[in-house]
């Protein structure tokens, strides 16, 4: 196969889901694939056996969670438009609101649809200020229990999304126990509660009975249906992206050109300044880089048991999260095809793009 590509390797994305198909049985809990993270859809048809449904962020995530993928789909957005909000109703299972104002507005045109509004708990594990939901002045939900409770009968649910790469379970019982002690008596009059993404339950040695004994005691003391939006922790460490080497330079480091691009097609590690994961081992360093302009489009230093020639291919490790959703023509770099390892190792293309992908995404 033509590099680059992702590959989507289904042998390493099966214990993810069977991680999560463990804790929805033990726990209750629901769980939605959120499709800002990962949204291939070649692979839904595998993921929803083992998953509840969708989570979106825009109209057309809602359109591809119901036209891609069996189960519930919810309907969040930061803010939703007027012209948007038939297709928005037409095509959900619940839809949540940002803000008591948008619930407001949208008041009439959705009664009878189940509703639900974002609650902003003011607490969060982000060590990124980026990606902190509860950062300053945060237009994530609404705050304050005052401003929510006028607009209570209006809703069965709220959604919270504190968490962040938070592969900590003391820390999120914790935050947990906060958002019951503010919030508690708003909950209990709900009949749903998403608890949002960010909770890294696949990780290695994740306590998952813990967390699922924690959700079914929030679950019972509040009588509500809880959901989890897993993400990341779906689809993490399921794929690579796959890469052939072009060029080699020497300017004080072994440099290798590859051909592909961070800016392009790894864009959310240069926004958050993380170095792309490999799993090369040995006594010779090299930068990898990518074929941009741009003078920082690195992927990252790494070790490497002999040096590295045209030719050569090389996985990045770790590629499936918020990458294929970001991923831009940035330079007119070949967009990376994707692919997929099934069960029984055999590989098959399911997407290619061309000149005329390129020339059609501007005018
Ligand atoms: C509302 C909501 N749900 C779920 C997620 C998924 O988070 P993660 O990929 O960290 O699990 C996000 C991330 O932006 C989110 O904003
Ligand atoms: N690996 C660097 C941090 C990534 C943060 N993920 C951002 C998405 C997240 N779900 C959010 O809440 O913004």
């Amino acid at each position: 196969m033509q590099t680059p590509y992702y590959l989507i390797d289904k042998s390493r994305l099966l214990p993810n889901l069977e991680k999560i198909a463990h804790l929805r049985e033990t726990s209750g809990a629901k769980a939605l694939l959120a499709l800002k993270c990962f949204a291939t859809w070649s692979v839904f048809d595998m993921m929803s056996e083992y998953m509840d449904g969708t989570t979106s962020s825009s109209l057309f995530e809602v359109k591809l969670g119901r036209e891609k993928f069996p189960g519930e789909t919810h309907a969040y957005s930061v803010a939703w438009a007027d012209h948007e909000i038939d297709e928005v109703l037409a095509s959900s299972d619940k839809i949540i609101f940002n803000t008591a104002a948008q619930l407001s507005r949208f008041e009439e045109v959705s009664r009878g649809h189940t509703r639900g509004l974002r609650v902003n708990p003011g607490v969060s594990t982000s060590s990124f200020d980026l990606a902190d939901p509860a950062r300053p002045f945060s237009r994530l939900g609404e705050h304050d229990p005052k401003d929510i409770e006028p607009v209570l009968e209006q809703v069965s649910g709220f959604m919270f999304h504190n968490n962040c790469e938070n592969a900590d379970f003391e820390r999120f019982d914790a935050m947990l126990g906060s958002i019951e002690q503010r919030f508690g008596h708003l909950i209990r009059q709900m009949q749903w509660i998403s608890l949002g993404g960010g909770i890294h339950f696949t990780g290695e040695g994740y306590p998952l009975d813990r967390l699922a004994e924690r959700l079914k005691r929030f679950a019972g003391e509040n009588e509500v249906q809880v959901y989890l939006e897993p993400g990341e922790a779906t689809i993490t460490k399921s794929t690579t992206l796959e890469v052939t080497v072009l060029d080699t330079l020497f300017n004080g480091k072994n440099l290798a050109i590859v051909d592909s691009s961070i800016e392009a097609h790894m864009l959310d590690l240069l926004i958050y300044r993380e170095s792309a994961k490999m799993n090369e081992s040995g006594d010779q360093p090299w930068m990898i880089c990518g074929k941009s302009c741009l003078a920082g489009d690195i992927f990252g230093e790494f070790m490497f048991p002999k040096a590295l020639n045209p030719g050569d291919r090389l996985s990045i490790q770790d590629a499936a999260g918020y990458t294929m959703v970001k991923k831009n023509w940035f330079n007119g770099v070949q967009m990376p095809s994707i692919a997929i390892r099934e069960l029984d190792g055999s590989e098959r293309l399911v997407r290619d793009f061309t000149y005329d992908d390129f020339s059609a995404a501007l005018s």
